[in-house]
């Protein structure tokens, strides 16, 4: 042990302010070293933008309402860290998702960092007119490669629901503000089970044809595996840039680090995740936690990819939510490094 604390370089977390066994900071420096080294060989991006998820995804799910000024703290705390786009909240209906009833007030109290996006999602017009109307400049709208789940989430068939995402893609073309698509349930289906790759091409196709300038691929249950994520993206890249693909992966199974890495070599260099692992869909049974935004960013320092993000603050950030809402951390990184 002695001999390879010796050979290893000082670890990624030096400037970390908590108490950590040394074994920690040698085993991490060892890895990046290791990893960027097997990332020579593989056309992996240089940079990638994270899509921090967080306060919507990571929040929307949870049962007791979390203060709007703890909404807007973390918010702060994460642009604070260097995330380019912080999915801040949702314009939908109150009474389908309690969570995000304080939109609005959301909205006005954060502190809008200088090229930092703050995207918000709208299932339809009335959202989206609410959406600007409290600031947005982005919004996201949300369609879904499974019938049921459609149904489920947004009380609508997938026709209907991309009817209705024209109408707000019409609106948002004469306000100027950028419209980002999903694609929920890409890699399974809580009530239909498997998905077809080629529905999910033919969602994700309606969408960017619309004007969507990425469109986001949503494992909504965390069921994927890296051999069903390349047989999906290989069906989605026929009818898409890669350029205009981002992933979304939740953690269920314990396969969305490796789902990622994946879509990496797959050419996408824009992934979705949520600040502590938090989150999971409502209208997803068996949805779990987000891949955690600190799990993300470590994997990709250490393939030498470049984010922006700070990890120390990020750690914080991650800290800072799961003592407001009493929680602990699913981001491995955060529990190794004594974060909580
Ligand atoms: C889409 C609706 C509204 C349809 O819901 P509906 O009941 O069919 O809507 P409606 O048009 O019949 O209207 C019913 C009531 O809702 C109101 N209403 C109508 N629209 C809005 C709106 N935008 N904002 C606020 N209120 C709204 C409307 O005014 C009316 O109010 P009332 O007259 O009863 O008082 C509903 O199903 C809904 O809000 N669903 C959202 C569900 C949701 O947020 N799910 C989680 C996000 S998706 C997700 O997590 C997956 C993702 C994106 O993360 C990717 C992944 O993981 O794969």
């Amino acid at each position: 042990m002695a001999a390879l604390m010796m050979r290893v370089a000082p670890g990624p977390f030096a400037s970390v302010r908590v108490n950590r066994p040394v074994l920690h900071c040698a085993a991490s420096a060892l890895i990046r070293s290791v990893s960027v080294s097997a990332a020579a060989s593989q056309a992996l991006p240089e940079r990638v933008k994270i899509v921090e998820v967080g306060p919507r995804d990571g929040l929307q799910n949870e049962k007791t309402i979390v203060p709007t000024e703890v909404k807007i703290r973390l918010i702060d705390m994460l642009s604070e860290a260097g995330l380019p786009v912080i999915e801040a909240t949702s314009f939908v209906s109150p009474k389908w998702v309690p969570q995000m009833a304080d939109q609005e007030e959301v909205m006005r109290g954060l502190h809008k960092k200088p090229g930092v996006n703050y995207p918000v999602l709208t299932p339809n017009l009335k959202g989206f007119q609410a959406a600007v109307k409290a600031g947005a400049k982005e919004v996201a709208i949300f369609g879904a490669a499974s019938e049921l789940f459609s149904k489920k989430n947004i009380n609508c068939s997938v026709e209907e629901s991309l009817v209705r995402f024209e109408e707000v893609m019409t609106a948002a073309k004469q306000e100027g503000v950028s419209v980002r698509g999903y694609v929920s349930c890409v890699l399974g289906c809580p009530y239909e089970g498997k998905v077809s790759p080629s529905k999910v091409a033919e969602v994700a196709k309606r969408l960017y044809s619309m004007g969507c300038y990425e469109v986001s691929l949503g494992d909504t249950i965390g069921v994927g595996t890296p051999g069903g994520m390349t047989e999906m993206l290989n069906a989605v890249k026929k009818e898409l840039p890669v350029e205009a693909l981002a992933v979304h992966c939740h953690d269920t199974y314990g396969q969305a680090l490796a789902n990622i890495l994946v879509a990496l070599q797959n050419g996408v260099s824009v992934v979705d995740s949520s600040v502590a692992g938090l989150g999971g869909c409502p209208y997803a049974q068996g949805a779990s936690g987000n891949v955690a935004t600190e799990d993300v960013v470590y994997m990709l320092h250490g393939l030498g990819i470049h984010t922006g993000v700070d990890l120390p603050r990020l750690l914080d950030a991650g800290s800072f939510i799961c003592h407001s809402i009493n929680r602990r951390t699913n981001s491995k990184v955060a529990q190794a490094s004594c974060k909580l």
